[in-house]
């Protein structure tokens, strides 16, 4: 499905934010490793949390699910012996079961996203599961993956951080549950670092403990922990929301985001600090995001590792501020869904945006007079570049048309309900 996005001069109402995903999916895992019976309220609904839901149970989770709470009878450190699994175009549901699969005596991840998922790197995860024992055969470190488990006991693991997060996330999810005491030393950069804030969280509420170094380089973790059956409650996602925000910002507006917590522990909630300095009229409070924006923004400069997912949607905001603006420190979303600085750039010029990159820069020279549209843009299977250009796509002279728009379902299906209930003119249509 395609979704036609015309030219929306003013944006208001009010949505509630969708629920977070990544704290969805590590809910569902913490549940699913521990014995007893957890309830979830607010678990997000989208193509990857449901991957996870659909993966915990074919390891021996059993799930029960109403409108507002999933309930889950954990299988503790004991999954079922299961052949394959099916993670869909989810890179952290992935990366988080590769690390408990080492529980199992051999299950295969399979490739049903070749050209997403199936091209993304996990090395430096195999080599780390390599160091507990675990044998991995895999495609030049691509999916199809099979993870021969059941050996792992614990010890001293290497990990490098410089491509994700999500590989050392995965191995502190896992080695808690090993019989021996585990150390963990991060080679290299760690990217994406406040992301492993959300893993020690959801960890810590599990009852699970982690001796952690301040800069989140090394790691203590004692070996044979149980995860407690726990009741959570999910917070709203600021990077699905960075994306309606980032629209809020460039058009006339008047648009409340509500349940978006000010204490959270995700990066991306700097997107309401990146329109600030970008000039945009804004409050948050008790949780609630107002934007009354103006359609004026200022060029920012930002380090982008510190909101991953977010930073799609401030480009897109900086597209129409007025001076030049620069993310860095932002290699990493090369790795992601597709390359998300040459990839998401092509498409930015196509629909009439300025822009360069560097191997680890977006620079956008801003077109406060608006772009021109009228043109096909590649969802190259990434929610967050549908995202992106459709905020593009609203103060275009002339509509976009996104192929594959429903690839938003990844993270954030009902995005175009939500953009459309503020008034935005997007409408699907069939190929
Ligand atoms: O751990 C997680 O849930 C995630 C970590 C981040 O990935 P990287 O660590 O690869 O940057 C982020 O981009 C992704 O959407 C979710
Ligand atoms: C990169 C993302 O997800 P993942 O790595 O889990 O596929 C994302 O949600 O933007």
């Amino acid at each position: 499905m395609d979704v036609i996005v015309k030219p929306t001069p003013s944006l208001n109402g009010e949505i509630g934010a969708l629920s977070s995903k990544n704290y969805t999916t590590r809910y569902l895992l913490a549940a699913a490793l521990a014995e007893g019976t957890s309830t979830i309220h607010y678990p997000a609904h989208s193509e990857d949390s449901d991957a996870m839901r659909r993966c915990i149970r074919d390891l021996g989770a059993v799930l029960e699910e109403d409108d507002s709470k999933i309930v889950i009878q954990g299988f503790g450190s004991h999954p079922r012996d299961v052949r394959e699994l099916n993670v869909g175009n989810a890179g952290a549901v992935l990366r988080f079961l590769m690390g408990v699969t080492a529980l199992c005596p051999e299950v295969t991840f399979v490739n049903t996203y070749p050209d997403s998922l199936g091209k993304r790197p996990h090395d430096d995860l195999i080599d780390a599961l390599g160091q507990l024992g675990v044998e991995v055969q895999h495609e030049q470190g691509r999916l199809p993956i099979t993870i021969k488990g059941g050996q792992a006991k614990g010890g001293h693991i290497r990990v490098s951080g410089s491509v994700s997060s999500q590989y050392l996330s995965a191995l502190l999810f896992v080695t808690p549950l090993l019989a021996e005491d585990s150390t963990i030393e991060v080679l290299n950069d760690l990217k994406s670092k406040v992301v492993i804030g959300q893993t020690l969280e959801v960890l810590e509420q599990a009852g699970i403990v982690i001796h952690a170094s301040d800069d989140y380089m090394s790691f203590r973790v004692p070996g044979g922990q149980a995860y407690k059956p726990q009741t959570y409650t999910v917070q709203g996602d600021y990077p699905g929301s960075a994306a309606v925000l980032a629209a809020a910002a460039v058009t006339q507006s008047d648009v409340k985001i509500l349940r978006l917590m000010e204490q959270s522990k995700q990066g991306e909630r700097a997107i309401v600090d990146v329109l600030r300095m970008m000039e945009v009229p804004l409050t948050h409070e008790n949780d609630v995001v107002h934007v009354q924006g103006n359609g004026t923004l200022k060029a920012v400069e930002f380090d982008g590792d510190a909101a991953t997912d977010a930073v799609l949607a401030m480009v897109a905001a900086a597209v129409f501020a007025e001076g030049t603006s620069r993310f860095y420190n932002v290699e990493n979303l090369r790795y992601k869904e597709c390359d998300r600085i040459t990839d998401y750039l092509n498409e930015l010029r196509k629909a009439g945006a300025n822009v360069e990159e560097r191997q680890a820069e977006i620079i956008v020279h801003g077109r406060p007079e608006g772009v021109e549209g009228g043109v096909e843009i590649n969802a190259h299977y990434d929610h967050r570049v549908i995202m992106a250009l459709t905020v593009v796509g609203l103060r275009s002279k002339e509509p976009l048309r996104i192929r594959d728009a429903h690839h938003v379902a990844k993270s954030y299906p009902q995005y175009f309900d939500h953009l459309q209930a503020l008034g935005a003119s997007v409408q699907w249509v069939k190929e």
